[in-house]
């Protein structure tokens, strides 16, 4: 066979012959040969560097974003270099200001970059790292490198490199592990009496608040600071909550892994550099020091778990726990506080909106189906978890979702499984050790697996998360106990009365302990969270739907046929449909009749649902046990609410009246 000339496109001259061709072995490469002195591969032009070194630094191109080390400035004019150091230089003031500890005169000294890059120069004549006063202590000498708002890049890389149990998965996702725990502490999450939280906050039996004082939550906090400047470096996040302008909270979340700092990068609203570098000085700080356990010789501490929220400080300190979760859930609780103080209510629901503008709410308890129904193909997604009710409509408070990943399946969640990419945080789950591919259905690390992503990986998702006022208010409730109908439609008093019970049966996972479901009542379906009294919450929703005419629905995504272990979950499917109906407005007015004992008003049918299950009585095949367990779960109901019969809800007696009386009767 003659020499061919393969390719000369790029330079190259591919000769091959019989003897090495592409079966045979490598084909020669033969450079051109104009410079007969010099053999050298001139096919293209030669690299810009002289060193390995030059070369690595020509890889990364200079930015003006926040993650990128100080050095490199975007300024062009020398009147802007100075005041962009000037403003680099008061964000490391801000952020010394935030890890200072209490007993000393300073803040650390802090400079920007990973220790372990060279980018970063300790040197006098560099301004930018801010030196405390002179402070007598080891502790006062070494520097806080501080690794400001990462690109989710830079976060993998810390993780893989410094995190055990960091991977990638075969889609791109983070896995991670949280640790010894995989789900919220509610018993130890306290909160900071005084004189002004002494008076606003509901505290006491059935309160989400413990208490504790402001010496035990400084002794608490000293403890988290100084374990995070003992560090080589903290990651701090600057980033915004709710999507209302005229209602932004700025969060500072400092914490010591990179798995936390890329979980609220994608859970909290994300800034822009413009609006990063007018941030200044944070409305709240999070100090998450979840390695480091609390001190069980401090006073209030039951365990060596403590997540502590201080309102006249604006901080929560975090010891103990890992779990990201409880990050996203404090900081929904301080929402809870000061959203209500600005006459706007705060929601633990999901939230979206059709494309004629018809806005539903899902309330609901953990494992419920707020993420799952909220997440919908033929609707605009506003959040999965956490909202604002103002004036305005509704916003999200969030930037992200947090959806569960337990038996996670393509068909049936196609949304959530294609946002498990690049960039998501998977937590707790398992995969296969070559292909890394997740499986799903695998609980050995715990039930309550996540993913958490920025809510622009759902393809729907309306940005900005605003919405006009909400059209339906859909009460989701899991029941274990299998008698609750699929949906009922509800009065206003209906609506009220289950919105103050909260009720689900709680399935395993979400909240450290629960291993069994359970029948659960949380007041306004997020006892966990709420800072006030639930009355006040009730009320203002009361109102709200009142003013703007919205229809409450509850929906039972839980049991059919029979209890847990007897029944089967509702298939997704249904549920599916059921919400359809209630968006396009059908359901509306479909002809209804109403059960015993709840006094549920409950469609006789629904287009792509089996009408035999729309009353779960005729699913079930033994009538007295249906009676039974009826009866059983509507005494619970009473039980609960018993503790709230001495309360007014709003200004309207009559209201509190109808409320009291919407539930069932035995
Ligand atoms: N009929 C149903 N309706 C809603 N969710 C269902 C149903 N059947 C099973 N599920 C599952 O229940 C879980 C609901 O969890 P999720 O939507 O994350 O709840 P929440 O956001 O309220 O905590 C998901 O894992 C979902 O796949
Ligand atoms: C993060 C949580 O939210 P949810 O389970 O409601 O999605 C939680 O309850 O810990
Ligand atoms: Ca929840
Ligand atoms: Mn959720």
């Amino acid at each position: 066979m003659a020499k061919k000339e393969a390719s000369t496109e790029n330079g190259f001259s591919f000769t091959r012959s019989a003897s090495s061709n592409a079966r045979n072995g490598l084909a020669r490469i033969q450079t051109h040969t104009n410079t007969p002195e010099v053999c050298h591969d001139d096919s293209t032009p030669p690299v810009r560097a002289q060193t390995i070194h030059d070369l690595h630094s020509l890889q990364k191109k200079k930015s003006s974003a926040p993650s990128t080390p100080i050095t490199s400035s975007s300024a062009t004019s020398p009147f802007s270099t100075i005041l962009e150091e000037e403003r680099q230089r008061l964000q490391l003031q801000s952020i010394s200001a935030s890890l200072a500890s209490l007993t000393r005169e300073t803040g650390p000294k802090v400079v920007r970059g990973d220790p372990a890059s060279k980018v970063v120069t300790h040197h006098h004549h560099d301004h930018h790292y801010i030196t405390p006063t002179f402070d007598a202590s080891d502790s006062a000498l070494k520097f806080t490198h501080v690794l400001y708002n990462l690109s989710p890049a830079e976060l993998y890389e810390q993780a893989i490199k410094y995190e055990k149990g960091s991977f990638i998965t075969a889609t791109g996702a983070l896995a991670t592990l949280s640790g010894a725990k995989t789900g919220r502490s509610p018993r130890d999450k306290r909160v900071v009496k005084d004189e002004s939280t002494e008076h606003d906050l509901w505290w006491g039996k059935g309160s989400p608040n413990i208490e504790m004082d402001e010496h035990t939550f400084l002794i608490n906090r000293e403890r988290a600071v100084d374990y995070l400047n003992s560090l080589e470096k903290v990651f701090v996040n600057d980033q915004f909550l709710n999507w209302d302008p005229e209602h932004r909270i700025k969060v500072r979340i400092v914490s010591a892994r990179a798995y936390h700092s890329l979980f609220m990068h994608n859970m909290c609203i994300r800034p822009t550099p413009e609006e990063l570098e007018e941030f200044g000085t944070p409305d709240f700080t999070i100090y998450n020091a979840g390695q480091f356990p609390c001190n069980r010789y401090t006073h209030h501490m039951t365990s060596s778990t403590s997540i502590d929220i201080n309102i006249a400080r604006k901080e929560m300190v975090i010891l103990g726990t890992q779990y990201a979760g409880e990050m996203k859930k404090g900081l929904f609780s301080v929402m809870h506080y000061l959203m209500p103080k600005r006459n706007i209510l705060s929601l633990h629901s999901g939230c979206n909106m059709g494309k004629n503008g018809d806005v539903a709410l899902f309330f609901g308890l953990s494992g419920t189906g707020k993420t799952t129904l909220s997440t919908d193909h033929n609707r605009y997604l506003i959040g999965d978890d956490e909202h604002c009710w103002s004036e305005n409509g509704v916003s999200n408070i969030e930037g992200g979702c947090y959806a569960k990943c337990v038996d996670l399946s393509r068909e049936k969640e196609p949304d959530i499984w294609n946002a498990i990419k690049f960039g998501t945080v998977v937590e707790n789950v398992v995969f296969d050790e070559h292909t890394r591919e997740v499986d799903f259905s695998d609980k050995s690390v715990t039930e309550n697996t996540r993913a958490a992503y920025p809510i622009e990986y759902i393809p729907n998702a309306k940005i900005p998360c605003v919405a006009p006022h909400p059209k339906n208010v859909i009460l989701l409730a899991c029941d274990a106990f299998g008698v609750l109908p699929p949906v009922s439609k509800l009065s206003l008093a209906q609506t009220m009365y289950h919105f103050i019970s909260g009720y689900t049966a709680l399935v395993a996972g979400t909240e450290d302990g629960i291993k069994e479901p359970q029948a659960t009542f949380s007041a306004c379906f997020g006892a966990a969270f709420i800072m006030m009294h639930p009355t006040k919450y009730a009320a203002m929703l009361a109102e709200k739907m009142q003013k703007h005419g919205a229809t409450g629905w509850l929906v039972n995504t839980g049991w059919s046929g029979g209890r847990y272990g007897v029944g089967n979950r509702i298939k997704l499917a249904y549920t599916r449909k059921i919400i359809d109906a209630i968006h396009s407005g059908s359901l509306l007015n479909s002809e209804y009749t109403k059960t015993e004992v709840f006094g549920l008003e409950i469609p006789t049918a629904i287009e792509g649902v089996p009408s035999e299950i729309l009353d779960p009585v005729n699913t079930w095949a033994d009538k007295k046990a249906y009676q039974d367990t009826l009866l059983k779960l509507a005494s619970l109901f009473k039980k609960n609410f018993n503790g709230f019969i001495s309360y007014k809800i709003g200004t309207d007696q009559s209201l509190t009246e109808e409320i009291l009386a919407a539930g069932p009767t035995l």
